[in-house]
């Protein structure tokens, strides 16, 4: 039987100005060990990186069924070099990272939040909303050439006169002039006409802002912080507040050490954690669990996928040979101590093919080899 290695991982780039603290978040994620170093530029070449999804529910579960081993779902993260004015015309690295955000299902877009003068900021001072901006205009900048050159071609094809052909120039005129008065291709009113095309643009990618706080504003957030949030809130982005530092020295860290240090802190977590639940959420992602006798284990869906679906991302097999479902919730297992006594209980479900998953369902599928 063959892992269903045919589905990509969800991928989350991480982008920013150089210096705001891309590399040190991406260590904390993966703990890879991508050098962080106090210079621009120090990420030339994208580091690929694997994140387990934190999830409460999984360890208490994985106790409930047996007392075995917890194995995380995962996310996988680019650490993309900075970027700096005039990337869309090439400055810079331009091209090379524009291309690889292209690559990516959702951005992390890190903004510099904390004070510290000795790392140096790239254009003087500490302006979060100023450094988003400058990040943005070179990705809309990219859009709008990527948007003018479909135009040209549907302009052309449009000559014909099919009617089809013609409302597809009209619409994409209708992005293009969005784009050039500064709107993201996220908040384009009317997706449908032009979805082909949104799949290729950097702005239509769903985006979550990471304010890198000092560790002191972790609590509470500072100022900075705050207007990140409200900038999230006008593009109809996500933002989540956290200590890229802070979050990479706690990776290193025992368990109970990094614990005891954040409630000095005066928090529960290092802000890591919520970074990707949120990126995760960003996605419309959902968690499902399994359990066997040597493991539970957490796997990610996409939000509606089906029973037979989610067997499918656990082996190519289960998806082809699928019979039915046995399905709980995490909660009821937990609750009944075991598997089989929640059967017992007749909390365990029996589910055909097109059950539509839910977070925290607990999957058991009856499939002929
Ligand atoms: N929250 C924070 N508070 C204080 N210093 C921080 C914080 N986050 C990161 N730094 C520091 O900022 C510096 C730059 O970090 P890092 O190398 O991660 O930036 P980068 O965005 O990856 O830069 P580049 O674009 O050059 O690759 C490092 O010295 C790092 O320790
Ligand atoms: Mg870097």
């Amino acid at each position: 039987m063959l892992p269903s290695d045919t589905i990509p991982p969800m991928k989350v780039g991480i982008v920013g100005l150089p210096n705001v603290g891309k590399s040190t978040l991406f260590n904390a994620l993966t703990r890879a060990g991508a050098e962080a170093q106090n210079y621009p530029f120090t990420t030339v070449d994208p580091n690929v990186g694997v994140a387990a999804v934190p999830d409460g529910r999984l360890q208490r579960l994985a106790e409930a069924v047996g007392g075995v081993r917890a194995v995380p779902a995962t996310v996988e993260f680019v650490d993309i070099a900075g970027l700096v004015r005039g990337a869309s015309r090439g400055e810079g690295l331009g091209n090379r990272f524009l291309a690889h955000i292209r690559e990516c299902d959702a951005v992390a877009h890190v903004v510099r939040c904390f004070e510290d003068e000795n790392v140096a900021h790239v254009h003087g001072g500490i302006d979060p909303v100023g450094d988003a901006e400058t990040v943005n205009a070179e990705l809309l900048l990219a859009d709008l050439a990527t948007v003018e050159r479909r135009l040209e071609q549907a302009s052309r094809a449009a000559k014909s006169g099919d009617p089809k052909r013609r409302a597809e120039a009209a619409a994409l005129e209708r992005l293009r002039d969005h784009l050039a008065k500064g709107g993201q291709a996220r908040t384009f009113p009317e997706p449908g006409e032009v979805s082909e095309v949104l799949r290729t643009l950097l702005t239509a990618k769903p985006t979550l802002y990471v304010a890198n706080v000092d560790e002191g504003s972790l609590a509470a957030g500072n100022a900075y912080s705050a207007a990140v949030e409200e900038l999230a809130g006008r593009e109809g982005a996500g933002a989540v507040r956290l200590c890229a530092r802070l979050a990479a020295e706690l990776a290193e860290l025992p368990a109970e050490e990094a614990r005891e240090y954040l409630g000095v802190l005066g928090v529960e977590e290092s802000g890591f954690e919520e970074f990707v639940r949120a990126a995760y959420r960003l996605l419309g992602l959902i968690t499902f669990f399994t359990f066997n006798e040597r493991e539970c284990r957490a796997w990610t869906v996409r939000e509606g996928a089906t029973a037979r679906e989610a067997a499918g991302r656990i082996h190519t097999d289960m998806e082809r040979g699928f019979v039915a479902a046995e399905v709980g919730r995490w909660e009821d297992i937990v609750a009944a101590g075991s598997w089989a006594r929640a059967r017992e209980e007749a909390k365990v479900r029996r589910e055909g093919r097109d059950y539509v998953m839910r977070d925290g369902d607990v999957l058991l599928v009856r499939f002929n080899a």
